[in-house]
């Protein structure tokens, strides 16, 4: 499952180039969110989208590699630590068949800071709310989730579709 975001540019257009790259490999996608900024830094508001992708050739390092391809193909700049950025895509939880766990610093599997995140789980629970993140099922994190978080984050009325290639 990979979770992207932008609040920098073109936002749609950041997400959508996400959906064009996954073409056909993309088998779920909620639709886009408008989400307060989390983490303390003031900034615009960003969109978000969860987006549920299956290749069996790809292992969980492939899925990262195309993470920051797409970051870089939209000029991403690091430099505040969850600050404003043309693009975010993080790989949120891999399964092979059960949840694929990782420890290295540049994969953690699952994400650490994912079942803290309203802009992450309310997106990802309203297409597969039963889907475990940790062990924990998503339907369960957003419940655990403070209000004030909850609406934070609201669904628009679009989605991503891969363009025609
Ligand atoms: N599951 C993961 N998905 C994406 N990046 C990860 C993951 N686990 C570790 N990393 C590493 O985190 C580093 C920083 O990534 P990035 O700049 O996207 O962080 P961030 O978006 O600012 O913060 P956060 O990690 O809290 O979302 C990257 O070098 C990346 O390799
Ligand atoms: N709402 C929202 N807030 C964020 C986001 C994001 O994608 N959405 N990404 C961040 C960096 O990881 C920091 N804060």
């Amino acid at each position: 499952m990979l979770s992207a975001g932008s609040n920098v540019g073109d936002r749609h257009g950041h997400l959508q180039s996400v959906a064009d790259e996954l073409g056909d490999r993309l088998i779920g996608t909620s639709h886009v969110y408008v989400t307060a900024p989390w983490g303390g830094v003031e900034q615009d508001d960003f969109y978000n989208v969860t987006l549920i992708a299956d290749d069996p050739g790809r292992d969980p390092w492939d899925w990262l590699r195309l993470c920051h391809l797409l970051e870089w193909r939209a000029d991403r700049v690091r430099d505040v630590r969850w600050g404003p950025r043309s693009l975010d895509v993080d790989v949120i939880a891999c399964y092979d068949p059960g949840e694929v766990e990782s420890q290295h610093p540049d994969l953690l599997l699952p994400h650490p800071r994912a079942r803290a995140r309203a802009f992450v789980l309310v997106p990802w629970m309203q297409i597969e709310p039963e889907a475990t993140l940790g062990g924990a099922v998503v339907r369960d994190l957003v419940a655990a989730l403070e209000p004030a978080e909850i609406a934070g984050v609201r669904r628009t009325d679009f989605s991503l579709t891969p363009s025609a290639r």
